[in-house]
């Protein structure tokens, strides 16, 4: 490997690491990460410092000081770019190999290969996966699996474009050094794909396209968008041909989404309507805030609660103002082997999907490619033959503040149930993720990061705000204590006793229960890998 002066790769270095680990690809680590750095540390102190204030009784709201860019109705994004005219339906998933190839073959537009919510950052995954992206650029993919069945790429030229999500601002990567410091996850994730395939995208006629997650704020979209500056100018690529769709996943980028295109535009690709880390972090920012923002049982707050409707019309109607396509949320439901279940999945997507066609989007995702048929269907009957609704405006929406804060008008109950679920899925999530698997199937529903975190915060504030389920009993440490205990034997029964089952329990115990809350799971269960 030829690694640049300052830079230490701590990983191990298995057969073809170097083609993404390049000296190109590592001098661009090197410097991001020493013009950026500083900064990104910033902007995560400024993060806990509004959870303080909120904790103090403060509230979220519109910003003042970027009134004018609100009210300046002069400015649109950069037209959408090759590949990203029509996606109406996107697939997400992690990128191993066999995975990337029913991706790119699912006969969705776009697939969002995820370093993020689905991916745990084990160091086998961080690179073997920017290998299969590589491979799936120069065509020179494919997988046999261990029972014989073999992979390649469809030649009929219908193959979804890469979209990549990095990871969040806040996830460390230890393996890859600048100056002895751990550099930023998502920064290694962005300048490993930029070098390896930034140009081949180009020569496409595509591009170098990402996701950008879990943002808070305008000032760390402004962030990336220096990143993007940095990557074009240190790799000769035109200025603008990186796009960046941004997920609107947190409770304060709902009240930045203009500033976010602003800071990106001449890189942005839209906006979606990440939901579930949406309702995960409406829990987290105002979860000692008592009754007012508690939430009922997680399957119970559906995309048509007020809070939740206010904040996809709010973002329907920011794009389209600024020229930019809107992007739906993941419906978690997965084919199920049971007649009945698969009907039933069927059926809600059928109407979380129409009920987003209608309201505007241009597309949205779905995480399995056996519903990439039906959210086409629902999308196909609003869009026809147009390849978005950008023009669609949205004039008659008119979203507050208090629109966007409206919890306490969520129906639904605290149960038992959505107790005892919230801690089942949780530790057989964690179990999954400590062994590599960040996404996985359970209860007939897609679990990741983002629906994990809902899991534990959950009950992290139900046991802080003293509740009392709709059966009368009050949730006490004691109680879920037990449950865990219940849940954890019925999982090994199920699953199996191998695993790292007794990891997953102790990890769990600490997020839920622990006095101090962790701001994220991931970077708990980080701490615990090698
Ligand atoms: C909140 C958010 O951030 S959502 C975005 C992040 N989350 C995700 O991306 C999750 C995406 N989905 C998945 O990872 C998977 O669908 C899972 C783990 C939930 C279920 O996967 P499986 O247990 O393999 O499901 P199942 O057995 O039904 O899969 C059938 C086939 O479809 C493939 N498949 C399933 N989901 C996907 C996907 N998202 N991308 C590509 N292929 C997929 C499987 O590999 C399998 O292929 P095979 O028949 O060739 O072996
Ligand atoms: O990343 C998507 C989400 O819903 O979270
Ligand atoms: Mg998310």
């Amino acid at each position: 490997m030829d690694v640049p002066d300052g830079v230490q790769v701590t990983g191990p270095i298995e057969d073809r690491y170097d083609e993404v680990l390049s000296r190109d690809a590592l001098e661009l680590v090197a410097r991001l990460h020493r013009e950026l750095d500083g900064r990104r540390r910033e902007l995560l102190a400024r993060r806990g410092e509004r959870v303080r204030q909120i904790a103090d009784g403060g509230t979220l709201d519109f910003l003042e000081e970027t009134r004018s860019v609100r009210e300046d109705p002069d400015w649109q994004v950069a037209a959408p770019a090759p590949g990203l005219v029509d996606r109406r339906v996107e697939i997400t998933g992690p990128t191993d190999r066999k995975m990337t190839i029913n991706a790119l073959n699912s006969g969705a537009k776009v697939w969002l290969a995820d370093h993020e919510d689905a991916n745990t950052p084990l160091w086998e995954n961080v690179v073997g996966g920017q290998l299969n992206l590589l491979d799936s650029i120069t065509g020179d993919i494919d997988f046999t699996s261990p029972e014989g069945k073999e992979y390649k790429l469809r030649s009929d030229g219908e193959l979804a474009t890469i979209v990549v999500r990095p990871r969040g601002w806040h996830l460390p990567e230890k393996h890859v050094l600048v100056d002895g410091e751990p550099t930023s996850g998502g920064l290694v994730d962005y300048a490993l794909y930029l070098t390896a395939c930034g140009q081949r995208q180009l020569d496409r006629g595509l591009g170098p396209y990402f996701y950008l997650p879990k943002m808070e704020s305008h000032l760390e979209a402004r962030l990336w968008n220096e990143a993007f500056l940095i990557g074009q100018d240190h790799l000769g690529l035109p200025r603008g041909t990186i796009r960046a769709t941004v997920l609107i996943e947190t409770y304060p980028a709902a009240f930045e989404m203009e500033e976010i295109l602003y800071e990106l535009r001449e890189h942005s690709a839209g906006l979606n309507a990440g939901r579930w880390d949406y309702m995960f972090s409406v829990i987290k920012c105002f979860r000692t805030r008592g009754r007012d923002y508690l939430l009922p049982d997680r399957n119970s707050v559906t995309m048509t609660v007020p809070f939740m409707r206010a904040y996809t019309e709010l973002l329907v109607r920011t794009c389209h103002k600024r020229g930019a396509h809107a992007i739906g949320g993941m419906a978690a439901f997965i084919p199920s082997k049971d007649e009945e279940r698969n009907a039933l999945a069927f059926t809600k997507l059928t109407e979380d999907k129409t009920r987003e066609a209608g309201d505007g989007f241009d597309g949205s995702w779905v995480a399995h490619p056996g519903m990439v048929e039906a959210c086409r269907e629902a999308f196909d009957k609003v869009l026809g033959d147009r390849p978005n609704q950008r023009d669609r405006l949205r004039e008659d929406v008119h979203v507050t503040a208090d629109d966007l804060l409206d919890v306490r008008s969520t129906p639904g109950e605290i149960t038992e149930h959505g107790l005892r679920n919230n801690v089942a899925v949780g530790i057989r999530y964690l179990e999954s993720w400590l062994r590599g698997s960040g996404a996985v199937g359970i209860f007939g529903l897609m679990e990741d990061a983002a629906t994990a975190e809902i899991s534990r915060s959950q009950v992290w504030q139900w046991l802080d705000n003293d509740v009392v389920l709709a059966d009368g009993t009050q949730v006490t440490t004691e109680l879920v204590e037990t449950m865990i205990g219940e849940e954890l034997d019925k999982a090994r029964e199920e699953l199996g006793p191998e695993g790292r089952w007794d990891d997953a329990r102790a990890l769990y115990t600490e997020l839920a229960l622990a006095d101090e809350y962790a701001d994220f799971l991931t970077l708990s269960a980080y701490e615990r890998m090698p």
